[in-house]
């Protein structure tokens, strides 16, 4: 089969493979490059013999290139030229030095390419098969394990009931040029794809060709290894199916008959649900940190961060939380009427006669709200003596960090309310003249 009609085979059969129907968007996202402007060739030939589908082309410049508002301009032109719709809009993109320019790029493309698609979208790449080698070697640099080896999929969930499509995956960059020379497709060649000093295109130029020299098989067998690891990840991630809905509630996690599991098991399960909560994954050397503190005794006061998330344990679960802002110095005023925000997404005190606890307060006396701090005491009603607030609150079931930002009513400068045990036995207001019915009402995922 030449190639022109083989890869319309091969692009054929993966969008049949995704069943689309009637009215569905088929969406081509371009970069302008040889391989994207193959698929909207192929797309166009496609939807010569199915109208029925919703065509559509996304080009977003992100100014990388000093030249990129001309290929915007070129790219929309071309769509137009070719009777297909677009959307070409400047996504530019505040770079942060810990990920690489087109990290960056690629998920600002993401965000906005689910933005601007229906939500079950089919999303077309036009990532192939030297691309895949590509990112094979790249996950091996980095050390991973079977599902960083896993490459990208030939077809893939994205957000929504969205599917991104890579249709050329099977066919290699040579196969795509000259797919693009023989149907006179045209398309621009960024010059920084030739900077050796970026490690995709170190590995384009100067390493794979010489394994192909070598091994003139090399992308398509690496391919082959790139299949079987994302094979082996699918049947891991089905085999612990079961046990992780057993164990996981949410951003909480049961660590029930855990020492009989092993070490790899601990770790496959732990990285299966923190994924399942859409949290970043952790290093492989926090993974060990974590693997160790998950086996010490049941009440050791677990502790472990990385990103911009903590896990903590309670008893024999695990919960993932967010880190916490340091708010030991927060106070506030409150007229004891009006709702008061709390900081941190702590949710907010309101005056409420239904629900509230009868707070009696004298005319006058000044209100404010603080968090708890060490030292803090009290005495709950019927009881003799005062004791420590944290621990009273633990005999009630707030876990040690909801107790680090417990909200506590002081009035006058002293203890007079708290939520969950209430008035204060020891607060005594001078001639009281007013009740107040505080409520705390809790932001969700506030003290989870
Ligand atoms: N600026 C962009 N706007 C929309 N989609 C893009 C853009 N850049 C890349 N893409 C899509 O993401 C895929 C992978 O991105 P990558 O950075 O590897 O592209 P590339 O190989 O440089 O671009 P091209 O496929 O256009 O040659 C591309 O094949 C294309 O489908």
């Amino acid at each position: 089969m030449n190639i022109v009609d083989d890869l319309y085979a091969s692009y054929c059969s993966a969008i049949q493979a995704l069943q689309p129907e009637p009215g569905q968007q088929l969406v081509v996202a371009l970069g302008g490059g040889a391989d994207s402007q193959s698929v909207l060739d192929l797309t166009l030939r496609y939807r010569e013999q199915h109208p029925e589908l919703n065509y559509l082309a996304i080009h977003l410049d992100h100014f990388f290139h000093p030249d990129s508002p001309q290929w915007a301009e070129f790219l929309r032109d071309y769509c137009a030229s070719q009777d297909m719709p677009a959307i070409v809009e400047s996504l530019p993109v505040d770079l942060l030095n810990r990920h690489s320019k087109e990290a960056q790029g690629r998920s600002a493309r993401y965000r906005r390419l689910a933005e601007l698609t229906d939500d079950n979208a089919i999303i077309l790449l036009g990532q192939h098969l030297s691309d895949q080698a590509e990112t094979f070697l790249l996950q091996l640099k980095r050390g991973s394990g079977p599902k960083g080896l896993a490459a990208m999929a030939a077809q893939a969930p994205f957000t929504g009931q969205r599917r991104l499509c890579r249709p050329l995956l099977g066919h290699n960059k040579e196969q795509i040029i000259r797919y693009a020379s023989t149907r006179e497709v045209p398309w621009i060649e960024d010059d920084t794809n030739l900077d050796t000093s970026i490690d995709r295109n170190f590995l384009r130029h100067d390493v794979v060709p010489l394994l192909r020299q070598r091994w003139p098989q090399f992308e398509q067998v690496v391919a082959r290894s790139a299949k079987l690891c994302a094979e082996q990840q699918e049947l891991l991630d089905s085999l612990l199916q079961n046990d992780l809905k057993q164990r996981a509630c949410g951003h909480c996690f049961q660590l029930t008959q855990w020492q009989s599991l092993s070490l790899p098991h601990r770790s496959a399960l732990l990285r299966a649900w923190l994924q399942q909560c859409g949290a970043s994954m952790p290093s492989q050397s926090v993974m060990q940190n974590l693997l160790q503190q998950t086996t010490a005794a049941e009440d050791a006061n677990i502790q472990v961060r990385w990103g911009q998330q903590q896990l903590r344990r309670y008893q024999n679960e695990l919960y993932l939380l967010p880190l916490f802002a340091d708010l030991k110095e927060y106070y506030q005023h409150w007229d004891g009427e009006s709702e008061l925000q709390l900081p941190d997404n702590l949710g907010s005190i309101v005056a409420d006669p239904q629900q509230g606890d009868e707070l009696a307060i004298s005319e006058g006396t000044q209100l404010s709200l603080r968090l708890l701090q060490p030292g803090d005491k009290f005495r709950g009603q019927g009881r003799e003596q005062s004791r420590s607030l944290s621990r009273s609150l633990g005999k009630v079931g707030v876990k040690p960090w909801e107790r680090q930002r417990w909200p506590v009513l002081v009035v006058a400068g002293q203890i007079a309310w708290t939520p969950q045990l209430g008035v204060n036995a020891d607060y005594q207001p001078e001639s009281p003249l007013r009740y107040l019915h505080p409520v705390w009402l809790k932001d969700s995922g506030a003290s989870k």
